[in-house]
Formats: structure tokens, C-alpha cells, sequence
């Protein structure tokens, strides 16, 4: 088996050696897939997880603006079509300056399996641009996102492809490229979820990802016959995923001890409550600043510069920020002082050292494309409301993200129960989100 991995590994590195994250998330599917495909017949021979990383689409474009000052500035434009077997494209668009084909191609790959794993008519893609919005007038982010759509908007639609937010992209951006997009057009649809509520948008889209990754992370620990009442919880990250984590866990009635930027984290012994959480959203989501700001209006609490959370003793922690910020040595630091489980909310947090460490230990460890599947999900219920030209309540909603998350929970153990008992969540996700994707692509021929 070994060999057979290699040998397919060897292939994908020969055509995208220069993509370190987009091999990272290959390599990971490619040893729990690869096995489930030389046991099941109808798989095998079929070359279908080599047409599985190949892109059916990628498109890179120009996007010029000019800045307040009048200067002209050129940033580049990208949407990965990754896999559309199961549904149009579907997947975030993230502004980043990090952002490069090789961390677009890891997020898509990555979607493909999440969107399958809803249950929801869904292919996968991704998108976005190597723009930094931090720092950036309102005007100045509207004039990007016009500059970007001028172009995107040729290769989405709601049947083709369905951008939504990520990384650098909420509600603001998601107005701004809706704008253009509908006066290129001259239609209104559901091109976009993350919409405003007003114009097509779904209630609880904005706190699904958040919730749904702490729904999945309760669903573990029952299976312990543990809950979040009474533990201690450190979460990364301070944007999006993170505050609705946060805010479900306290729900829960769990204890938030940390939040973080690229600045570095925040740790509040006290607790995170709501008042403070709400402190939080309105310094991120409205005056955009640092979260160093907490310990100014919460002196009680401690700032550390340029350093992650993960030493902070927990019972759970929720990594919410961004791709490889935990690594091996935080994983063993994560175990030592107790952990009893981790939900990823961020898409691809914990590095494959740090998987092997959570496995090795057996404690519950869930991967972003099954825990964070609730953002994606609900994008998938915007996405119905649109077509149907309504909107569901707030509890219908909710009630609908639960039970797709108890869904994928129930999958992720149907193929990744172990024979002592443990759950290996990254082999049961996987599998699950390749079965169905992989019977469509057998249906519909070689293309
Ligand atoms: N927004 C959504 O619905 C979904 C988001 N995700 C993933 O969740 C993660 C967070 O996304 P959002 O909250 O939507 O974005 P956001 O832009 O609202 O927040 C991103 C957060 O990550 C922090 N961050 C970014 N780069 C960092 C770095 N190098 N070191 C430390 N912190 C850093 C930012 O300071 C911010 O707190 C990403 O991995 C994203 O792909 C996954 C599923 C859906
Ligand atoms: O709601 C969407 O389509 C975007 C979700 C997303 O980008 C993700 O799941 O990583």
C-alpha cells in the first residue's frame, strides 16, 4: 500500500512540486483514500483520485484599482473550478496577501470533499486574490471588489459557480462584488451567498461556521459522554469562525480563555463572556482593529506577541485562524496539559505532525473539512432559499445546520471507526466526501 501511495504521490509532486500546501492536503486524503479505493472494485483502476486533483478549471486574471491617492495598484485574481460532479462550484473567495495558486488549490481540493460531505448538491472551488483589505479605506476595498468582479463575473453564475466569503472577505466585500456583478449581468440571483439579509442573504449564515464547528465538537465529545459545560476552551483566530465559536460555546456553557490575530493571542483567565465577546466583534467587524486591543479595555488580561494559543492549558481547543498554525510541538504541549479534543474551524490548522500526535494519542481530533462544514452547508441553504424566492426563520435554519452536522458526524464514524473503538475523523471524512463524489464521476464517463 505504501508503494502504491508513493507512486501516486510521486505523480501529483511531478506536475505541482511548487505547491506545498496544495500537496500537504493531497498527501492526507491520498493515505486514507487510496486504501478504501484498492479494496472496493468499482474504484479501482479508474485513475479517479488523479482526475480528483487536477483542477477542472483554473482561472487567473489582471485586477487593477486605484487607491485613494490616486495610484494605480495591480493585484492578481484567481477561481480554482475544482470538481463539479456533485453540483456548481462552490467555495469561498479569500483576500489575503498570502494568497497564491498553491493555498487555492489546497482550499479547493479541500472544498470538494467538504461540500460532498453536507449532503448538498455542491461541487468545489475557490478563489480570491493576493489584496490585503487590512489597512484599506471602505472606498478602496469597494473599488477592488468591482475591479475583481469586472472580470470574475464571467466565469460564475448560480447553475455554474458560486463564490462566497473566506479569509479578508465578509458581508462588506460580499455587497460590493454583489453590486457589480448584478449591473454587469442585469440580474438578480443567488450568485453569492454570505449575502445581507435584505437582498437574498440566509439567516445564521454568518455564525454557521462557528456554531457548526462546535456542534461537530459536542457531537465528540458525547461520544465520550463528555459536553463543553464547565471546560476550558482556547480558540485561535478573532475573525469570523472564531467569534461564532466562541459565542456557541458559551452557549454551551463553556469558558473561552484566548482569541488571537497575526499579532499574536489574547489570554483572559476570567473568561471571554458575552459582553466581552461582543467587545470583540464590534473591534473586528466594525473598527477593524488589533485584538492587542482587548487588554487595554480588559487590563486583567494578558496579550502575547507573535505567539499562538495552543500552550494555554484546555480541555478543547478550536484553531479558527488559517492553514499549518498548529504544529507538532503544539500538539504534544496541546496532549501534555490535557486536551481532550480539537475541532478545526479554520481550514487546514493542524499540520500533518500534529495529526499524527492527536492520533497517536487518541484524543478526539476532527479536520476542518468535516468541522467547518456548517459555513458551506448553510451557503447551500442560502443557495435554496434564492431558487425558491424565500426565507426560512432563524430556527428553521439552525435546525437544518444541526442535522447536517449530526450527518457528517454519523458518516465520518461509519468509515472511520477504528477496531478498538476510535474514531480516526480524517479517514472517516474523507472517504465519506470521496464515495459520493467519485459515484458521480463514474456515472457521468470520462471528461
Ligand atoms: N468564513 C467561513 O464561512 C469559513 C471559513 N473557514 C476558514 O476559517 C478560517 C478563518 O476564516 P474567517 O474567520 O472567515 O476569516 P476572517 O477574515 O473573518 O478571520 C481570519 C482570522 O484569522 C486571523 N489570521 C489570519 N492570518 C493569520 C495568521 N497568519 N496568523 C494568525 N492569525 C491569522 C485573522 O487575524 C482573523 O482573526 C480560514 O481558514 C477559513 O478558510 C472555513 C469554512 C468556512
Ligand atoms: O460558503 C461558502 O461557499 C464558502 C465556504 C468556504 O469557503 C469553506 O468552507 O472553506
Amino acid at each position: 500500500m505504501e508503494a502504491k501511495i508513493k507512486a501516486f504521490m510521486d505523480e501529483v509532486i511531478a506536475r505541482n512540486g511548487h505547491e506545498p500546501e496544495f500537496i500537504q492536503a493531497v498527501q492526507e486524503v491520498a493515505e486514507t483514500v487510496i486504501p478504501y479505493i484498492v479494496q472496493h472494485d468499482i474504484y479501482h483502476g479508474k485513475n479517479i483520485l488523479l482526475r480528483m486533483v487536477e483542477p477542472e478549471r483554473l482561472i487567473s486574471f489582471r485586477v487593477a484599482w486605484v487607491d485613494d491617492e490616486g495610484e494605480i495598484h495591480v493585484n492578481r485574481g484567481y477561481r480554482i473550478q475544482m470538481n463539479s460532479a456533485i453540483g456548481p462550484y462552490k467555495g469561498g473567495l479569500r483576500f489575503h496577501p498570502t494568497v497564491n495558486a498553491s493555498v487555492l488549490k489546497f482550499l479547493a481540493f479541500e472544498q470538494v470533499f467538504k461540500n460532498s460531505l453536507t449532503t448538498l448538491p455542491m461541487g468545489g472551488g475557490k478563489g480570491g486574490s493576493d489584496f490585503d483589505p487590512k489597512g484599506k479605506s471602505d472606498d478602496e476595498v469597494m473599488r477592488f471588489c468591482h475591479a475583481f468582479m469586472t472580470e470574475l463575473c464571467r466565469h460564475i453564475g448560480p447553475n455554474t459557480d458560486v463564490p462566497a466569503g473566506d479569509i479578508g472577505v465578509g458581508s462588506r466585500e460580499i455587497g460590493f462584488l454583489f453590486g457589480m456583478y448584478k449591473k454587469i449581468r442585469n440580474e438578480f440571483t443567488g450568485v453569492l451567498t454570505g449575502k445581507g439579509r435584505s437582498w437574498g442573504g440566509s439567516l445564521i449564515r454568518p455564525e454557521a461556521t462557528g456554531y457548526g464547528t462546535v456542534y461537530f465538537a459536542d457531537s465528540m465529545l458525547k461520544t465520550r459522554n463528555q459536553s463543553f459545560e464547565g471546560k476550558d476552551v482556547v480558540i485561535s483566530g478573532s475573525g469570523n469562525v472564531a467569534q461564532f465559536a466562541a459565542e456557541k460555546v458559551l452557549q454551551l456553557g463553556g469558558k473561552v480563555l484566548t482569541l488571537s490575530d497575526s499579532g499574536g493571542y489574547i489570554y483572559d483567565k476570567d473568561g471571554i463572556d458575552t459582553e466581552k465577546l461582543a467587545f470583540v466583534m464590534d473591534l473586528k467587524n466594525n473598527k477593524r482593529g488589533r485584538i492587542s486591543e482587548y487588554v487595554d479595555k480588559y487590563p486583567s488580561a494578558e496579550f502575547h506577541k507573535g505567539e499562538t494559543p495552543w500552550n494555554v492549558k484546555c480541555d478543547v481547543a478550536l484553531p479558527c485562524a488559517t492553514q499549518n498554525e498548529l504544529d507538532g510541538d503544539d500538539a504534544v504541549v496541546l496532549i501534555k496539559n490535557g486536551c481532550i479534543a480539537v475541532a478545526e474551524g479554520a481550514n487546514m490548522p493542524s499540520t500533518p505532525e500534529a495529526i499524527h500526535a492527536f492520533h497517536d494519542a487518541q484524543i478526539l481530533f476532527a479536520p476542518g473539512k468535516a468541522s467547518n462544514a456548517g459555513g458551506v452547508a448553510t451557503s447551500g441553504l442560502e443557495m435554496s432559499q434564492n431558487s425558491l424566492r424565500i426565507s426560512w426563520t432563524r430556527e428553521e435554519v439552525d435546525e437544518r445546520l444541526k442535522g447536517i452536522m449530526a450527518d457528517i458526524h454519523n458518516a465520518c464514524i461509519e468509515y472511520g471507526k477504528e477496531e478498538n473503538g476510535y474514531c480516526n475523523y480524517v479517514k472517516g471524512a474523507n472517504i465519506a466526501g470521496f464515495v459520493k463524489v467519485a459515484d458521480a464521476m463514474l456515472a457521468q464517463g470520462v471528461i
